[in-house]
């Protein structure tokens, strides 16, 4: 200091100032987008007594929009560190770290939770259900063998499974056949667990990078010939979304794909392909085996760790980059659907969908009755994707997700069959908020299917969903997947749901609400 000029002190000292008051704005900025403690209060109270929360919705505009370049990763730590981070010794529950929260946990469990009318539950209504249809389900798609037994010298990795006798087909030629317009698998089939298996341990024989899309995906090849799709993971676990960014310019999060299947799994709606956990040698599995313009990607980072962005219409440069430590990179592999020559996809525009602007706002966040429209057109009129929607809703609600802008179906089964939940690297982001907007098709549809309210009931009697989904997530290799503060957010979702479900019945009755489609 005594060296310095007098120049270089004058500008020292302006910086300071200048950093103090972009400290005091930005809490000032962040507690308008945080609850209130009124606000908290007022979430309490009218949580405990049954009713939905209609949140005050904030009006952003761009002074307090921060850009995405804000949560550029940074150098990532050692792989085995946030491994560690978050070990659950021997079933005592991990202390979650130290959380940068800004509000504190706030417990929404109201103290008589069985007084609601849900218990015992009424017979509900059953849609006009043929059970004959029902048992001699529809054609599974064309068996099939995806390719040739093409790879020389993998032969000796091409684990077959005995379908029928004489019949020995690779995991996902399995998957693919067993893909029914119920589901993508069914309940007990073995073959998941032998899918899963392969997904963690195969050896990765090709790569190249899925186009489309805004965020960074590679497609991998196994030398069984079977595929996934890989997202790699951008930052650690305990990183939640950023307080001022928006849902559409949200990183994706690799672990959200691979919870969100075993949620999905838990739930037992069968709509997500099977997804794991699996960390990849940068230089090896992937820069070896890519082509030239996804291999031009690959530099070091200062700190010597191996990075790429890849190309791709958004966050795919150097700013956004993918870094390992210093080339081990975890990443989540979802296993591919068929190709489309054998089923093709239906894409279908959600009705809840977000804006993606920041300042219009949907039709259905001004329109209470919004529901009537959507209840009368097709594909929802008489139809079981009405009721789609509703466990997409108590799904997505449960993860956080605010981005389910579209969702697709199998063209084979036609419009009568489930939807497929992909894209789910948007959820588990804020264990802080509950957006209760995401329940909007319930509470303004008022409706429920029958067999999913059974399943949030019991998850609220016990065991709680958070402890059979933790043990559905304990043998990934990935594990933990969440950071322990997602777990009483995952539980205090379940008993809003009951909550918004109960109010409906209050109001509209039990038989209204709550359909039996033998789904
Ligand atoms: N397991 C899978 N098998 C085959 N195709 C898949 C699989 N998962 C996703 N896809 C396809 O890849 C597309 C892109 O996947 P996804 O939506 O997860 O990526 P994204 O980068 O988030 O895309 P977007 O930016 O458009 O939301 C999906 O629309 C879907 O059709
Ligand atoms: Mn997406």
């Amino acid at each position: 200091m005594p060296t310095m000029k007098l120049k270089q002190r004058v500008v020292i000292f302006g910086l300071l100032i200048v950093g103090g008051i972009l400290l005091v704005t930005t809490g000032v900025i962040n507690s308008h987008l945080v609850w209130s403690n009124s606000e908290k209060e007022d979430a309490r109270r009218l949580i405990s007594s049954g009713h939905h929360i209609a949140f005050p919705r904030k009006n952003l505009d761009e002074s307090n929009y921060t850009s995405d370049t804000q949560n550029s990763p940074e150098a990532q730590k050692q792989l085995n560190n946030v491994d560690t981070a978050y070990k659950v010794d021997a079933g005592v529950p991990a202390q979650p770290a130290a959380e940068p929260l800004r509000v504190n946990p706030i417990k929404l469990r109201p103290t008589k939770q069985y007084e609601r009318n849900l218990y015992p539950l009424p017979k509900p209504v059953s849609l006009n259900f043929n059970l004959e249809d029902m048992l001699s389900e529809r054609p599974q798609l064309k068996p099939h063998r995806k390719y040739k037994r093409r790879k020389a010298g993998h032969e000796g990795d091409l684990m077959l499974y005995e379908e029928k006798p004489g019949i020995k087909l690779t995991s996902w030629e399995l998957f693919h056949n067993h893909i029914n317009e119920y589901g993508l698998y069914r309940k007990d089939d073995p073959n998941v667990n032998n899918l899963i298996k392969d997904l963690q341990t195969k050896r990765i024989i090709g790569t190249e990078q899925k186009s489309g899309g805004t965020q960074l995906k590679l497609i991998m090849e196994f030398s069984n010939d079977g595929e996934a799709l890989f997202k790699p993971m951008r930052f650690q676990r305990d990183v939640e979304t950023d307080y001022n960014h928006y849902y559409f310019s949200d990183y994706e999060r690799h672990y959200a794909e691979i919870a969100a299947f075993y949620l999905d799994r838990v739930f037992d709606f069968r709509r997500i392909p099977p997804t794991i956990g699996r960390t990849v040698n940068m230089t090896y599995d992937i820069k070896r085996l890519a082509n030239r313009k996804l291999a031009k990607t690959f530099f070091f980072s200062p700190s010597n760790n191996v990075c790429f962005h890849g190309s791709c219409s958004y966050y795919c440069d150097s700013n956004h980059a993918v870094c390992g430590y210093p080339d081990l990179l975890e990443g989540s592999f979802a296993a591919f659907l068929p190709p489309d020559k054998l089923a093709d996809r239906e894409t279908w525009r959600h009705p809840w969908r977000r804006s993606y602007s920041r300042r219009r706002k949907a039709a259905w966040e001004t329109d209470d009755t919004y529901c009537e429209g959507v209840r009368n057109r097709t594909p929802y009129v008489n139809s079981r994707q009405l009721l789609d929607l509703m466990d997409m809703a108590v799904f997505d609600f449960i993860q956080g997700n605010l981005d389910r802008h579209h969702y697709e179906t199998m063209d084979p089964y036609g419009n009568e069959t489930f939807p497929l939940h992909l894209d789910n690297g948007r959820g588990f982001g804020k264990t802080w908020k509950d957006e209760i907007d995401i329940l909007a098709p319930i509470y303004q549809c008022c409706l429920m299917r029958y067999s999913t309210l059974l399943k949030l009931i019991d998850f609220e009697k016990g065991p709680p969903l958070s402890q059979v989904f933790r043990k559905a997530m304990e043998r990934d290799l990935a594990y933990p997947i969440l950071p322990e503060k997602h777990f009483p957010a995952i539980d205090r979702r379940v008993t809003i749901i009951l909550n918004t479900v109960n109010k409906c019945i209050q109001q509209k009755g039990f038989k209204e609400v709550v359909i039996d489609d033998k789904l």
